[in-house]
């Protein structure tokens, strides 16, 4: 099962929820590493040992933004994404492209090498609210002007490919 991080390989699994509601997306300003420090992203943090994905994530948003999510489908690349857009090590770079066969993406690959796993959630209870992780959060739109802010680098491609889904989804209209 690829939700649990199999023992020493490669550090922890990131997991980042791009936390949707009426057509925006909640990113949050990093107060830390300086590296990162000023820098937008998707909330989350590490996976801890043995724990699954979306329990990570549920846990991640409960102590960065005091919410409570339910969380849905994962941003994966598009099957027309460059191998710079998200790159599968091992079995996820193969012939069939970066995403790779249903259980074989092992998550977006960050500048330190870590792999993030981003999954498209929505708010239960709560409203987020900044702790020390973050000095600034925003419900950014599902549209270009969501890339205005200085995301992390590696996020870019991440951001685009959401707003892709978005803008597919929308297009084939409510329910469907
Ligand atoms: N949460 C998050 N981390 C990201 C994103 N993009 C990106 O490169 N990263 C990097 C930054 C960090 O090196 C790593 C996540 O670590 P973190 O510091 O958020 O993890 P954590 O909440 O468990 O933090 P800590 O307790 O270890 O301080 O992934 C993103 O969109 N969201």
């Amino acid at each position: 099962m690829t939700d649990v991080l199999p023992a020493g390989q490669g550090g922890p699994l990131i997991v980042a929820a791009a936390l949707v509601r009426e057509g925006a997306f909640f990113a949050a300003r990093r107060t830390y590493p300086p590296t990162l420090a000023g820098l937008w992203e998707f909330p989350g943090g590490k996976c801890e040992p043995g724990e699954d994905a979306h329990t990570a994530l549920r846990r991640e948003c409960r102590e960065e933004l005091g919410v409570e999510i339910a969380v849905h489908d994962e941003v994966r690349p598009g099957p027309d994404a460059g191998p710079g857009a998200a790159s599968g090590a091992g079995s996820a770079e193969r012939a069939d492209g970066p995403q790779g066969a249903a259980g074989d993406w092992a998550g977006w690959t960050l500048a330190n090498g870590l792999r993030m796993r981003v999954f498209r959630a929505s708010l239960l209870t709560g409203e987020p609210r900044l702790t020390d992780a973050h000095d600034d959060g925003a419900w950014l739109p599902l549209d270009p002007a969501a890339l205005e802010v200085p995301w992390i680098p590696a996020d870019v491609p991440i951001v685009e490919r959401l707003l892709a889904l978005w803008a597919r989804q929308t297009a084939r209209g409510p329910g469907r």
